[in-house]
């Protein structure tokens, strides 16, 4: 049996932690019979995909509540419905990008290999006046600018903080050579599952995946240059869920195929109506949880909301600081964030109100460090070892903090992995004693 001295600091701070939630719960209950029952109002705030949905889903699955066979029926067209956006989103960014199918990224580049460098390809010509129609329904937003004269103002190097520009690299220029002397966008010949994968986009909605598709996904996946166009999806617009799902699409477009929570943690369904949960953290205590649309249009819905809140959990995914933002490509996602938050931090009517700031998507920056510079985008990052993660983290965290006017109200920062149930979990449970504890507090209760 382990004794209180044989704890390590992180269990130390752990058993300290619950130890702080039972009392405040203890507190909350003894005096629960002198007051009426408590509602503390919590909005979940932050840009669009920065992760709100998903720390409600957490909560949920927290309280015991599950989710319904309706809700997982609704996860499953979601997941299909990600996998064809992913899938048509790579297709339109290779020829944005002007990588050619088959390519290698660390072949020779000389231009007398260059057919060597790519796999065979059996030439299957692509039915243009088809091609043209699913390029106009389809073509994601951040793609758009890459094409024609806007390529070339996105590759200047512009030193302004946070600006993404174009790969300009000996990598990314051989695959642009090799693109056009296949044909580019007009004349390439199209491995044969992107010529399947082209001409049922639109029939994949509804639900019509023969073997033939789902092997197409399958190989498309595994095609060395959609690989690389996906090394590079910081320069367009990517679902964060598109490895999850693709990597494995022929178990999730199966049609006996149930989603796990896992995968219903990692589907996207884009918030377009603000939604009201209710958690009940005691006898008289609930919590009531409002989550709403990040993305710009969404923002309007924001305010009614405002009134009596108790706390603000503000999410920002730091994966996004070598991103551009979805509604505005000339804007990188982080920058985006920045000026989001305090617009809402410095909010008058949010003067005393508790900030909680989940940095989330930490498992995907991480990644993204060792390839991604941050001072690349944000130039006053100085730290001596640029894929640092505890410096990385530092740096958003100052530049979070510093943003706040209000030097009487607490900012409190936490790294969070929304979808690893484990990590938010022990997150969530943190702010729960700080939201209980404010609360309590606001009641004249501590
Ligand atoms: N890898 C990883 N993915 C995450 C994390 N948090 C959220 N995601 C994924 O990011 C995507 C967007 O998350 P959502 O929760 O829908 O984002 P949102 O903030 O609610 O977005 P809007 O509703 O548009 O405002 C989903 O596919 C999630 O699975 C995380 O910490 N790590
Ligand atoms: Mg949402």
């Amino acid at each position: 049996m382990c004794s209180g001295g044989d704890q390590s600091p992180e269990e130390k701070a752990r058993t300290a932690q619950s130890r702080e939630i039972d009392k405040l719960l203890r507190i909350e209950e003894t005096e629960a019979g002198k007051s009426e029952n408590l509602i503390v109002k919590l909005l979940l705030l932050g840009a669009g995909e920065s992760g709100k949905s998903t720390v409600l889903k957490q909560m949920k699955l927290m309280n015991g509540a599950g989710f319904t066979p309706a809700e997982i029926a609704n996860y499953r067209a979601a997941i299909i419905s990600n996998i064809i956006t992913c899938v048509e989103t790579l297709i339109n960014a290779m020829d944005a990008l002007r990588i050619p199918y088959g390519f290698k990224p660390d072949a020779d580049y000389e231009i007398s290999n260059v057919n060597a460098s790519l796999s065979p390809m059996p030439l299957a010509p692509f039915d243009k006046s088809t091609e043209s129609i699913l390029m106009s329904q389809s073509l994601p937003r951040g793609i758009r600018s890459l094409k024609g004269d806007d390529a070339e103002t996105s590759k200047k190097s512009v030193k302004e903080e946070g600006v993404i520009a174009k790969a300009d690299d000996t990598i990314s220029r051989a695959a642009e050579r090799i693109y056009e002397e296949l044909g580019g966008s007009e004349n390439q010949p199209y491995p044969p599952e992107i010529t399947i994968l082209k001409a049922s986009e639109r029939m994949l909605f509804g639900l019509d995946l023969n073997a033939s598709i789902l092997e197409a996904i399958k190989n498309f996946w595994n095609d060395t240059g959609v690989q690389y166009c996906y090394s590079r999806s910081n320069e367009y617009q990517l679902m964060d869920c598109c490895a999850y799902f693709l990597s494995d699409a022929g178990k999730f477009l199966s049609s006996g195929f149930t989603p796990s929570e896992m995968d219903i943690l990692k589907a996207r369904i884009m918030t377009t109506t603000v939604t009201e949960s209710n958690f009940k953290v005691n006898a008289k205590t609930t919590l009531r949880v409002y989550d709403v649309g990040g993305q710009r249009s969404e923002r309007k819905k924001w305010a009614p909301y405002f009134q009596d809140v108790k706390a603000i959990i503000f999410l920002i995914a730091i994966s996004s600081y070598d991103q551009v933002c979805m509604e505005d490509e000339s804007m990188n996602r982080m920058v985006e964030n920045m000026n989001l938050f305090a617009s809402i931090c410095n909010h008058p009517m949010f003067k005393a109100t508790s900030m909680i700031v989940f940095m989330n998507k930490i498992d995907i920056f991480n990644e993204k460090l060792a390839k991604s510079p941050i001072s690349k985008y944000f130039p006053t990052f100085t730290g001596a070892c640029q894929n640092s993660y505890e410096e990385g983290t530092a740096y958003f965290s100052n530049r979070i903090t510093e943003l706040n006017k209000y030097p009487e109200k607490s900012i409190y920062i936490y790294f969070t992995w929304a979808t690893d149930t484990s990590q938010i979990s022990s997150v969530l449970g943190t702010v729960n004693s700080i939201l209980l504890g404010d609360a309590l507090m606001n009641m004249g209760m501590l």
